[in-house]
């Protein structure tokens, strides 16, 4: 609908037609209401003066239903104006949400995030469209009021003047300290809503850390600021009717009393006296409705102010001009890397003042278009890191990466998002179907296309056992599932986005002995048809790489095929021995290359072989797997 501009009001602006439309026919309402007492000053004249009253009734009723329509029909263009409002703002943020850079992404608390998102915005529905048109239309009421009683007579409207000034001084202190206080309670919520969702996400941990106890005076910390500022707001919230209740009072009393003085001594006609009370009693709830408008208008900024700077959130980078066109499938030139990394330098900035990690130090090498390229390094050494870059999830500080020859910041993104597949170690499954879930790169995906994927990744008797196959439900992150039948169902997920580079992020335990297998023979097919990258936890998949890059603090320390670097580089030998050590269970020292091969499943290990082979760390997985049918 709408395009954003940069702030809620910006988006406001664009629905200014159906806003005023509300507003006019609120102040047409105001005018029948306006006009009310004077037709019944009328009808009391005609009474009392024996005239006929059929004229004076006709208007009454026609002011009455007038002003009826007029009110309703108010109320349904402001309330339309406020769903629109409410849904622009909404369909923006979360396509800037979405687009949002991750840097910036990474710094906020994803409960304040679905805080601002969903209830500031209501807030903001209210602020825009209620409340302001309840500002316009009885504060034209009071004004309209104010005028017509100064005409009646002009000192009682003095004197009417003086008790509601001062209520009013009273009340505009009063919705300033609101407004301070509502942001506070609207900001409270928002970590509260934080906290929720981040133990909530992490259960099985908070459960295994023993931590319910901690957890739940951590958050009910977070609950009791959240009450006492909504406390607060509402302390004031009453404080700001009464106020002007006892100043509309109080003008009541004081007129009827001199007004009847007045009609005592022959000073005033007791119509005028009638109509003027009328008036007041007219002003009483507009009043009222005017600074519980103001109220609601003032909580309603604080979230207007939270909405904006949610949508002010830095996004990614623009694409080049001029580079468009679809996604190219499963193609890039043979004969050319398929990735290339040119002295690449990178840092993540952490927390609101972005103090910088050093990840990447001058990294350069590069991948072949068809084949396994493994990456293995400590643990930090910056592997997922390169991932990221390569995905464009973040700007290289310095160098260059080019994916099929072309710098990657001059591709668009979908471009490079197309010709790039990512299988994450976890959390990549999500919520749904285990078809949607298969699709979710590539909605259109035809059934063969589908089963295929299905197929080479090994998941076609997975699913035959699902009870509802393809249409069986996932719980959140994909619960529902083994973790390497997860990992799988993403492999299958990124074949049918059929990308020219698949990267993939080995899970370290997840599968048992067949699957290992199977899972090593999905890679090697999958590299056949695209440049595989995988950060490789198994010695399997390192030993059938036909590339391996060694990565330590932030550089490349190494790079070649697995007996070459068997002998030439220390590093390597000593992640490859902790390996072998794990995998005889003794504590052989670290093995050399003539202990690696030829590389098969000790008897011992008959189940579950190889366990976690991790390349990467000493924390070796000693015990057998157990089938991930069993879990
Ligand atoms: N989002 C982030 N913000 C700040 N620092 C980060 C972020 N992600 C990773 N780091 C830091 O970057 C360094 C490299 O992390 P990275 O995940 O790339 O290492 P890795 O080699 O993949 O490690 P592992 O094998 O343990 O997964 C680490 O020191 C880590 O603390």
């Amino acid at each position: 609908m709408a395009s954003y501009t940069g702030s809620v009001a910006s988006v406001a602006r664009q629905h200014t037609g159906l806003l005023l439309t509300g507003v006019l026919l609120g102040l047409l309402g105001v005018g029948a209401s306006l006009a009310q007492p004077w037709a019944i000053g009328n009808l009391i004249e005609a009474a009392g003066g024996g005239a006929p009253m059929t004229g004076p009734v006709a208007q009454l009723v026609g002011l009455f239903c007038a002003g009826a329509l007029f009110s309703s029909l108010q109320a349904y263009a402001i309330g339309r104006a406020g769903e629109n409002i409410v849904f622009d703002v909404r369909q923006t943020l979360i396509g800037r949400l979405l687009r949002a850079d991750l840097t910036a992404f990474g710094k906020e608390s994803q409960g304040d995030i679905f805080t601002r998102t969903v209830t500031d915005t209501s807030l903001v529905k209210i602020a825009l469209s209620q409340s302001l048109a309840q500002l316009i239309v009885s504060g034209a009421t009071v004004i309209g009021g104010v005028v017509l009683m100064f005409l009646i007579d002009l000192w009682l409207m003095v004197i009417t003047m003086s008790c509601l000034g001062t209520a009013s001084i009273i009340s505009v202190a009063l919705a300033r300290k609101l407004r301070k206080v509502a942001l506070q309670n609207r900001d409270d919520t928002g970590a509260f809503a934080g906290d929720v969702q981040r133990v909530l996400s992490a259960l099985p941990t908070v459960k295994a850390s023993r931590a319910e106890s901690r957890e739940a005076a951590r958050i009910g910390g977070l609950a009791e600021r959240t009450r006492r500022s909504g406390i607060r707001v509402n302390a004031y919230n009453a404080l700001l009717m009464p106020s002007m209740n006892v100043g509309t009072q109080g003008a009541l009393a004081v007129v009827v009393g001199v007004g009847m003085a007045w009609v005592a001594r022959g000073e005033m006609d007791m119509a005028s006296l009638t109509t003027f009370i009328m008036y007041l009693f007219q002003l009483v709830s507009p009043l009222v409705m005017f600074f519980m408008g103001v109220g609601q208008f003032v909580q309603g900024r604080a979230a207007i102010q939270r909405v904006d700077e949610l949508a002010r959130m830095p996004q990614e980078a623009d694409d080049p001009a001029g580079a468009a066109g679809p996604a190219p499938f499963w193609q890039l030139a043979p004969h050319q890397p398929a990735v290339e990394f040119h002295d690449v330098r990178f840092a993540y900035r952490r927390g609101k003042r972005a103090e910088t990690t050093q990840v990447l130090n001058g990294v350069s090498f590069s991948v072949p278009a068809r084949g396994l390229t493994a990456v293995v390094g400590p643990s930090g050494a910056g592997k997922t890191t390169m991932f990221q870059l390569i995905e464009r999830f973040y700007a290289v500080d310095g160098g260059r990466v080019r994916l099929g020859g072309q710098n990657i910041e001059a591709l668009p993104l979908d471009t490079v998002r197309g010709l790039v597949g990512y299988v994450q170690q976890d959390s990549a499954a999500m919520r749904g179907t285990i078809r949607e879930n298969l699709t979710y790169a590539h909605p259109h995906a035809g059934e063969d296309a589908l089963w295929e994927a299905v197929e080479m990744a090994g998941l076609t008797t997975v699913i035959a056992q699902l009870p509802h196959g393809l249409d069986t439900e996932l719980g959140d992150q994909g619960s529902g599932l083994s973790g390497g039948q997860r990992q799988r169902l993403c492999i299958a997920r990124t074949l049918l986005q059929q990308p020219a580079v698949m990267l993939l992020d080995e899970a370290t335990s997840n599968l048992d002995s067949d699957s290992e297998r199977d899972f090593r023979d999905v890679v090697r097919r999958v590299s056949r048809r695209c440049a595989v990258i995988a950060i490789a936890h198994r010695i399997s998949t390192v030993i059938d790489a036909d590339k391996i890059v060694v990565m330590e603090g932030g550089r490349v320390r190494a790079t070649g095929v697995h007996h070459d670097l068997m002998e030439r580089d220390e590093l390597y030998r000593r992640l490859a021995g902790s390996q072998l050590h794990a995998e005889n269970g003794s504590a052989a020292p670290a093995a050399g290359p003539e202990r690696l091969e030829p590389w098969a499943p000790p008897p011992s290990f008959a189940v579950g072989w190889p366990p976690y082979v991790g390349l990467t760390e000493q924390t070796l997985q000693l015990r057998p797997i157990k089938s991930e049918e069993h879990r």
